[in-house]
């Protein structure tokens, strides 16, 4: 038995003939958020799309184990009834639903009571007004940011054990930045483990551990702003493979 909510091992996925995650491996525990930077098109959304068994993105080596079991070659539904659950970059609208009916959705099949308060309460933690919205539509009158919002809304009321964010600051108000930083820390309360796609310092901030990926690849691990400084400083402008060759070669990968 490990104490890890989720283990990644040696990750390999092929898209297209390309290798677009190489020898990934991680951990994440519960109530942990664990941070994932890089370049454009370095394979983050990827590995988010890996872990939660999308077509198509079925890894050609290694192994996701999650609460201790193999999951590598689960359906996305099996996951999610396991308890893992991402948000999108671009939400799934759930056309012509009450944001009351999408809230409930995502608890159905559980034994949480959904109480109005809690519908309350979780809009209200991602600065959406329960009164004006309740009764509102999923459909395109609602802004990205707002669709944004209420699908956290959603994910929060489904305590999941582990939540994959990809970014969720992008196409969001400074003001909804900070519920934002909230809701995940609710996450961490929670007790769910956290995967958090993120391109933002403010972000960064909430979490235990940033790795940096580049090129598929990990090539960074450590304390948040200490990664991203290198990334930073470092690795911007990307040189190409040059980087990652100096730090093969100085042993400190
Ligand atoms: N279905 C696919 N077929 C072929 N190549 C793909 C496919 N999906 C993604 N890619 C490529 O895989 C690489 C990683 O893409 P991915 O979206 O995972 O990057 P990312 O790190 O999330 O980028 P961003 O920061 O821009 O969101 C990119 O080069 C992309 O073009």
């Amino acid at each position: 038995m490990s104490d890890q909510l989720l283990q990644i091992k040696n990750l390999d996925l092929v898209l297209d003939n390309k290798k677009i995650l190489d020898d990934l491996t991680l951990e994440v525990d519960s109530g942990y958020v664990c941070a994932l930077i890089g370049p454009n098109g370095c394979g983050k959304s990827s590995l988010a799309y890996t872990l939660m068994g999308l077509e198509g993105y079925s890894p050609s080596n290694g192994q996701v184990l999650f609460k201790d079991e193999e999951i590598t070659d689960w359906s996305t539904q099996s996951r999610a009834q396991k308890g893992m659950t991402l948000a999108w970059q671009e939400p799934a609208r759930f056309e012509g639903v009450t944001v009351r009916k999408f809230l409930s959705l995502g608890l159905e099949g559980q034994e949480k009571e959904v109480t109005e308060e809690k519908l309350q309460w979780a809009l209200n933690e991602v600065a959406i007004n329960p009164r004006k919205y309740l009764d509102r539509r999923v459909d395109e009158t609602l802004s990205g940011g707002e669709r944004k919002r209420i699908e956290l809304a959603s994910i929060l009321l489904m305590e999941p054990d582990l939540v994959i964010l990809d970014e969720p600051d992008s196409g969001v108000d400074v003001v909804a930045l900070n519920n934002i930083s909230d809701v995940i820390n609710d996450f961490k309360e929670q007790g769910t483990g956290v995967v958090l796609i993120t391109h933002s310092d403010e972000m960064l901030d909430l979490a235990d551990e940033a790795a940096l990926i580049c090129e598929g690849e990990i090539i960074r691990r450590g304390e948040p702003q200490r990664i991203a400084d290198y990334f930073r400083d470092d690795c911007l402008p990307c040189e190409d493979t040059e980087c990652l060759v100096e730090v093969e070669d100085n042993g400190t990968k």
